[in-house]
C-alpha cells in the first residue's frame, strides 16, 4: 500500500493515477466531487470545519478497509494528515477544544482497529513537495470554483497556513518508509521524462524494501 501525501493541489491525485497505471494497482481517490460538505466548508469553516473533519475521517477509513481486501494499491492523501488539518481548524476558531478532542478519540480509536488489520500501516508514504506559489497557481489552473481565492485574502491566508504546515509534518512522520518528491521542479504530469524519473525513484525505493 503506498500513500499520497502533500499540500492541496501539490499533485497526489495525478501521482496516485499514473502510479496506479505503472504497477497495475487500484487507486482510491480523495473524496472530493461526490463530497456534499466541502464547499461550504470554504464559504463557512467555523460552522462546517468539525462536519468535513469527520466526513473525511469516515471516507479514509472506508477506503483504508477496502484497500486491505486487495494486496497492492494507492491510496490519495493518507489518514495521518487529517490531524493537521484539524489542528488548524481549532487554531483558527472553527473548531472548539470538546470537537478536538472527540475527534482525537474517534482517530485514536479508527487507528487502533488498523492495527488489527492484517496490514498495519502503509508500505511507503510517497510526499509531494511544492513551493507556496506553486501550490497557488495549481490550485488557480485546476479552477475548483470553491477553492479560487482572487480577493479572498483570508482564503489564501488559511493555504499558507496549511503549505506552513507540512514541513514538520513530513519531518515527524515515522509510521512507514517515507520518499519526498519535488513538484517544483518535477513535472510529471506534462513532462514523459520526468514521470518516467519520479516512477523510477519510487520502483527503486519499492526494490529497497523488498517490495519490487
Ligand atoms: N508536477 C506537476 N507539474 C505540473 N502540474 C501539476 C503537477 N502536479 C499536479 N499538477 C496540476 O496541478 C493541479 C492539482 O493537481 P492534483 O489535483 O493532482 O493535486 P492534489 O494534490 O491531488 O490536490 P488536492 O489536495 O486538492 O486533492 C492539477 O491541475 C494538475 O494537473
Ligand atoms: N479542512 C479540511 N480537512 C481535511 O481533512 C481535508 N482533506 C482534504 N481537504 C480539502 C483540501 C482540498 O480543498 C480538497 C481536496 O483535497 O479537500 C481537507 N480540508
Amino acid at each position: 500500500m503506498i500513500v499520497l501525501a502533500g499540500t492541496i493541489g501539490a499533485g497526489k491525485s495525478s501521482l496516485a493515477k499514473a502510479l496506479g497505471e505503472h504497477l497495475h494497482t487500484e487507486v482510491f481517490y480523495e473524496s472530493v466531487d461526490n463530497n456534499p460538505v466541502l464547499d461550504l466548508y470554504y464559504q463557512d469553516p467555523q460552522k462546517y470545519a468539525f462536519l468535513l473533519q469527520i466526513y473525511f475521517l469516515n471516507k479514509r477509513f472506508e477506503s483504508i478497509k477496502q484497500a486491505y481486501r486487495e494486496d497492492n494499491n494507492v491510496l490519495d492523501r493518507s489518514i495521518f494528515e487529517d490531524e493537521l488539518f484539524l489542528t488548524l481548524n481549532y487554531k483558527n476558531g472553527n473548531v472548539t477544544e470538546t470537537e478536538l478532542n472527540i475527534y482525537k478519540e474517534l482517530l485514536n480509536n479508527m487507528l487502533e482497529e488498523l492495527e488489527g488489520m492484517p496490514k498495519k500501516r502503509p508500505d511507503l508514504l510517497v510526499y509531494i513537495d511544492v513551493s507556496f506559489d506553486t501550490m497557488l497557481s495549481r490550485i488557480s489552473n485546476r479552477g475548483r470554483s470553491f477553492e479560487l481565492f482572487d480577493d479572498q485574502p483570508e482564503l489564501k491566508a488559511y493555504y499558507k497556513q496549511v503549505h506552513g504546515e507540512y514541513p514538520s509534518w513530513y519531518e515527524d512522520y515515522d509510521v512507514s518508509p517515507k520518499l519526498r518528491i519535488d513538484g517544483d521542479k518535477i513535472d510529471f504530469v506534462n513532462n514523459q521524462q520526468d514521470l518516467a524519473y519520479v516512477l523510477n525513484q519510487i520502483d527503486e525505493k519499492l526494490k529497497k524494501l523488498d517490495l519490487l
